[in-house]
């Protein structure tokens, strides 16, 4: 397993200022790098960038500055072996959801044969939970289902990157929960390294091993990574329970709440390309003496 299977090397995107010269600073010199197999998650507030980092990472954007490296290779474009899970669901409209799927799958698998295609589409439309709509085109289906239709279709081409803008944003609780449920799964069986935009704590605590920190843009700068302390096994269901729990969601809300604001890059001590890793935890007060042993 690399250290750096993604590595992030000071990048920065500005775009022309909207009034007179000169260029707005969306985020610069960032720095981030993920090991094979790592689930990380980018929590900020609206406008810092996290979309335009998931689009370069995709090949979909490119930076002003800075390269990613993936795999030892330097990115130039979009690959098949990074699939991307929009908010938006971004489906084929004039395909029916087993088209949707299949045709990503004859994309990554060109040598497949109609029956094989449409067997592998079958159990990401059936991990989903849309088994009985395969027929349906995007224009017949609700929001959550079309969204179900992009996270088979990402998921169905196995890639060694899976890359999700608030991919369950749209959702009702209950398909949200199942769905988390099984990307962690499928992530966790395959070993595919996962980048994740969310502004939902709890989800990126049940689902994250990091989570990267940036602070307000523009001028946004990564403050911080959390190392989730939760264990690897956790149960969404069961995650409050966990002693770590509300360290870790206290951590996380006071920097979105407060630091979020008031760290730059001028901070003292910031180093974009050292940034703390934090490890939450929930530690014991010193228990007092008792009566009995004070006294003996
Ligand atoms: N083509 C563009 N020209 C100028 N500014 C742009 C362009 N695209 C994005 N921006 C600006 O870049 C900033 C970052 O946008 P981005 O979508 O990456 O933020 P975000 O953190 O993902 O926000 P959200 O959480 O609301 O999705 C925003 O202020 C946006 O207005």
């Amino acid at each position: 397993m690399t250290t750096k299977f993604i590595s992030i090397e000071g990048i920065a995107k500005r775009y022309p200022a909207s009034q007179g010269p000169g260029a707005t600073t969306i985020f610069e010199d960032l720095w981030l790098s993920m090991p094979s197999g790592e689930f990380g998650c980018i929590i900020g507030h609206s406008g810092c960038g996290k979309t335009t980092v998931l689009n370069i990472l995709a090949g979909l954007d490119e930076p002003s500055e800075g390269t990613v490296i993936v795999d030892g290779q330097a990115i130039a474009g979009t690959s098949l072996d990074r699939a991307v899970i929009f908010q938006s669901h971004a489906l084929l409209p004039w395909l029916t959801v087993m088209g949707n799927i299949a045709y990503a799958v004859s994309s990554k698998w060109r040598k497949w044969d109609k029956t094989k295609v449409r067997a592998h589409a079958q159990t990401y439309i059936d991990k989903v939970g849309l088994t009985g709509s395969e027929h349906k085109r995007p224009s017949e289906l609700s929001g959550g289902m079309k969204q179900r239709v992009g996270i088979a279709r990402a998921l169905s081409i196995t890639p060694k990157i899976m890359l999700m803008d608030e991919p369950f944003s749209a959702l009702d609780a209950l398909t949200r929960g199942t769905l988390q449920d099984e990307v962690r799964r499928v992530t966790l069986e395959t070993g595919q390294t996962t980048f994740m935009i969310t502004h939902d704590v709890d989800e990126a605590m049940y689902l994250a091993d990091k989570i990267f920190l940036m602070t307000n843009g523009p001028g946004a700068v990564l403050a911080e990574i959390v190392e989730n302390p939760l264990p690897r096994d956790r149960s969404r269901i069961d995650l409050h329970k966990h002693p770590h729990y509300y360290a870790l969601r206290n951590h996380i809300i006071d920097f979105l709440v407060t630091r979020s604001k008031t760290f730059t890059a001028t901070t003292p001590h910031h180093d974009p390309r050292h940034v703390p890793v934090i490890r939450p935890a929930f530690t014991e007060a010193p228990t007092m003496p008792s009566l009995h042993s004070a006294t003996r």
